[in-house]
């Protein structure tokens, strides 16, 4: 069996030695001053963690040029890959959270044939580009850009190698290896792109000979896509309208708004391309395994070509409360593609109550904390916070480069306290809200000033913001303001540094300091606490500053000094508290603290995710229509037979007559219904129930002429007896009373903002009837969203509202089908102790709605539990059912069943 592990970016990619490219430090030294090469950055930003010139540290190489000539390449992480087109491969960890990097801009890799997506201007303008068209003109909306002949033949001919990727999920990787390497899991295989454009590529062997080496050395399935697809995925989606929403900032310029519409498309391509790549590679018993917010729409792309398929979807970003996910426009889409997979993971349990909340109030399907009820099928949700690989992170601390570099920084900065980040430099992570309350730490704490360095390693993002400008200025005025000649209060890079400088800073710091708006989890803190150990270093247990809106941070138990990003006083004293904490609170925090990172590692989340989605696929499965059986007729005959003491739970409308409008009465008079009921009845060891969602009376008015019928109306808050005429309200009355009072409140606003809906006040529920409203779109809306008000505000009262066809229905909790039919079960049962009477040896079910599916459920544990010899729950809709056997016939099929046992002695 495989698991499929799909994410964007593969951990490997194509490095291609390009014909008489001299090595990197030659190249670097004869290179022009071109357009791309960066302006020399102001002399306050022209830091280093080296401002001493005695010093001669190891240069930081530069992005674009990693190859060394040595057989070594040096990734951006500054990690030195081996070639692994020799035989032996190199593995070297990622920082676990990688912070992404830009694509498609190395020089040994192909240039992108992509163009920016078009401006709203063109598209508005489809019919004259529709023209364009025709005329073959296309390079209008999409020009075509092309590329020389010679670039293309430079990659076609290029020796190349495979490599470690530095773009992706690092935190996921290293997840993986550590579960590969304790033995946790079956054989995986990734399935992603290479993180470079790919379009010179095209109809070359190269291209066959890339993908079959990933796919026969390494288990890796390349996933090709244009380079237009692949830049309106990433750069414009993905980047612009995703990430933004998923940590809560609306992009609300008119340039994000653009894009959204039309990058929209190329979304839905590249989420297609890995579908098909899955689907084509998929064998019966495999597991699928979609990760983050890249490929949310794969799971419903999968499910729509393999029914059965076992997928897990989980999603490493945050997700928003429901009232900013609706502000996306393809809201719908997202939520439909997510819910194609089995099980959704999110790092905390906010994410996934936000996940339930925005399904039922956005779809109006009903969400449980267990998952969310389609039509069809049961989506399961969990959370489980990933983890770091303490193992491998700890061999790499034993590196002579890191000690190194321990040593060097310990020596630059030993008599300072130094706070150390390194983020990636947008919005999102909240640089220049740390800055400010640097600064602000530094106003008000003089007696600091030159005894404490803020290291701050600032990645780019790819894209120019204003960001840049904002925290260059913060970082020059701080410096200028309390900078001398031997001292540098913040020491800014703009720039990724080499891993085991990373892991040095993280060894000699006092601190670390994240001011994430939002973040999924942030394990940069959980590589700080273990590089807090004491073992490479006299600091330790050094302090963790963490923003209150990192998933971490609700794993940690305040045992952190938590921060809003927003408050810069708080954030300045937390510097303080930081700097100032006693030695024994500083160890006892950061025993509880190793204590959680040692409990999360990334191992267990991966192990636990995949036995959590199979264990639910499993049990989806078992309710599965296709493997439950059809109802046996003779068989069902004989059993009948041989029983003394029957009892019947059916189910009125879907059942034993069609359904009608809720609103109105039930039309016709069921006559065969009628004759069915009456002839079951007839024999005196038959004890026939009609379960309905009406009102007693409407059930007195269509059943008076079958006399020895027992009834259970509005949903079990009301039973008849069999042999009675009287009614009895199980419910309770007072507390009906009291909920009814606030939910009609909330309906009545409703009402008067949508005209042409009803309410229907019955005993026990209330129902909100839009189907006559005159702007029924936006009564469904509406209706959906106060669905959800409804179940948040009045869960105390233990009420729960439904929307369903045309109505929202509010009723209790605690007095259901089930319940009801339970009551009726235990009076017979005390009934049957005298001594004329016999216990129950026959119990049949049959329904077809969902609330039916307790009912089956407590029918059939009646049946090891009170051992009664024959249970026979049937189930007559395509859900996947609790019921032991399936009637497909619908109404007709129960009546000729219930018929022909009528007619049996
Ligand atoms: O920038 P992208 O290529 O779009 O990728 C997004 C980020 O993915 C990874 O971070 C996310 O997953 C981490 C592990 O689950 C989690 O700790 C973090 O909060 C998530 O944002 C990756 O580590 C980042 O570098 C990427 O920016």
């Amino acid at each position: 069996m495989t698991i499929f592990l799909a994410s964007l970016f593969l951990p490997k990619t194509v490095y291609f030695k390009l014909p008489n490219t001299p090595p990197a430090s030659e190249r670097r030294s004869q290179r022009p001053a071109s357009k791309k090469t960066p302006k020399r950055p102001p002399l306050e930003l022209r830091t280093s963690l080296f401002p001493d010139p005695a010093i001669t540290p190891p240069k930081t190489p530069e992005e674009d040029e990693g190859y060394h000539g040595d057989g070594f390449f040096v990734n951006e992480d500054g990690l030195r890959v081996q070639n692994v087109s020799d035989d032996e491969e190199f593995r070297s960890p990622a920082p676990a959270d990688k912070q992404s990097p830009k694509w498609g801009g190395r020089a040994n890799q192909p240039k992108s044939r992509a163009n920016s997506p078009p401006p709203a201007s063109l598209l508005e303008h489809a019919r004259t580009l529709e023209k364009a068209k025709e005329l073959g003109r296309q390079g209008i909306l999409q020009p075509r850009v092309t590329r020389s002949d010679s670039h293309d033949r430079v990659f076609a001919n290029a020796n190349w190698r495979i490599v470690n990727a530095d773009q992706g999920n690092g935190g996921l990787r290293n997840a993986a290896e550590a579960a590969a390497r304790n033995g946790n899991g079956d054989e995986y295989s990734w399935v992603g792109t290479l993180g470079m454009p790919t379009d010179a590529l095209e109809g070359t062997q190269q291209k066959e000979d890339i993908n079959d080496r990933l796919v026969t050395e390494f288990n890796m399935y390349p996933v090709f896509c244009s380079d237009k697809d692949f830049d309106g995925h990433y750069l414009h989606f993905c980047k612009q309208i995703l990430w933004p929403v998923f940590h809560y900032q609306i992009p609300d310029n008119p340039k994000s708004k653009a894009y959204e519409d039309h990058s929209w498309q190329f979304y839905v391509n590249l989420n297609q391309a890995f579908a098909d790549k899955i689907v084509k590679n998929w064998k019966r018993g495999d597991t699928i395994w979609v990760h983050d917010y890249h490929l949310l729409l794969v799971p419903g792309m999968i499910r729509k070509k393999l029914p059965d398929a076992k997928i897990g979807l989980f999603l490493h970003v945050a997700f928003p409360s429901s009232e900013v996910f609706r502000c996306l426009a393809v809201r719908k889409q997202l939520l439909e593609g997510m819910l194609g997979a089995n099980l959704i993971g999110f790092q905390i349990h906010e994410y996934t109550r936000h996940f339930l909340q925005t399904c039922s109030r956005l779809l109006s399907v009903e969400a449980t904390p267990d998952g969310v009820q389609l039509e069809d099928r049961f989506v399961n949700v969990m959370n489980l916070a990933i983890g770091i690989d303490p193992v491998s992170l700890n061999a790499h601390r034993q590196e002579e480069e890191v000690k190194k570099w321990i040593g060097i920084m310990r020596e630059r900065y030993k008599d300072k306290k130094i706070i150390v980040a390194r983020d990636k430099l947008d919005h999102v992570r909240g640089v220049r809200q740390k800055l400010l309350s640097y600064e602000l730490f530094l106003n008000k704490n003089p007696q600091w000033r030159d005894k404490v360095v803020l290291i701050q390693v600032a990645l780019s993002t790819g894209e120019k913001t204003d960001l840049d400008a904002a925290v260059g200025d913060i970082v020059t005025r701080v410096n200028s303001n309390w900078a001398n000649l031997a001292y540098l209060p913040l020491v800014y890079l703009k720039q990724d540094i080499p891993y085991s400088q990373y892991l040095a800073l993280l060894t000699i710091a006092d601190a670390l300091m994240i001011t994430s708006q939002r973040e999924g989890m942030n394990l940069t803190s959980h590589e700080f606490i273990v590089c807090q150990d004491g073992t490479y270093s006299d600091t330790k247990h050094g302090s963790l500053i963490l923003s209150e809106f990192t998933g971490t941070s609700s794993l940690f138990g305040n045992k952190e000094l938590t921060v809003n990003p927003w408050s810069y006083r708080q954030c300045s004293e937390a510097i303080k508290k930081a700097l100032e904490m006693p030695e024994d609170e500083k160890a006892e925090r950061w025993e509880a603290l190793r204590e959680v990172v040692s409990q999360h590692t990334g191992d267990h989340w991966f192990s636990k995710f995949l036995a959590a989605l199979d264990q639910n696929y499993e049990e989806q499965h078992r309710h599965d229509q296709t493997s439950v059986p059809r109802l046996n007729l003779n068989a069902l005959g004989q059993r009948y037979s041989q029983t003394q003491n029957r009892v019947f739970f059916l189910d009125l409308e879907g059942t034993l007559i069609p359904y009608g409008p809720m609103n109105e009465i039930i039309p016709m008079n069921p006559q065969r219904t009628l004759d069915v009921l009456n002839d079951l009845t007839d024999d005196p060891r038959n004890t026939v129930y009609v379960m309905s969602g009406r009102r007693p009376e409407e059930l007195d008015r269509l059943f008076r002429l079958v006399p020895n019928l027992g009834l259970i109306a509005e949903n079990g808050c009301f039973i008849k007896n069999n042999r009675t005429s009287t009614w009895t309200e199980v419910a309770d009355h007072d507390r009906v009373t009291s909920w009814k009072e606030s939910v009609k409140g909330i309906l009545q606003y409703y009402l008067e903002r949508t005209p042409g809906s009803e309410i229907e006040d019955r005993n026990c529920s209330l129902t909100f009837h839009y189907k006559n409203a005159d702007d029924y779109a936006n009564a469904e809306r509406q209706a959906s969203d106060w669905t959800g008000h409804i179940n948040e505000s009045c869960e105390e009262q233990r009420v729960h509202a439904t929307q369903l066809d045309d109505c929202v229905v509010v009723e209790s909790i605690d007095w259901t089908k089930e319940t009801a039919a339970s009551q009726v079960y235990r009076d017979m049962r005390a009934a049957s102790q005298g001594p004329e009477q016999s216990s129950v040896d026959f119990l049949m079910v049959v329904g077809d709605g969902r609330e039916d599916e307790k009912v089956y459920k407590w029918a059939n544990n009646l049946k090891t539990q009170d051992g009664i010899k024959e249970v026979v729950t049937v189930s007559l809709g395509n859900r996947n059912t609790e019921a032991t056997t399936t009637l497909t016939q619908g109404v007709s099929g129960v009546l000729v069943t219930l018929q022909k046992l009528a007619g049996l002695s």
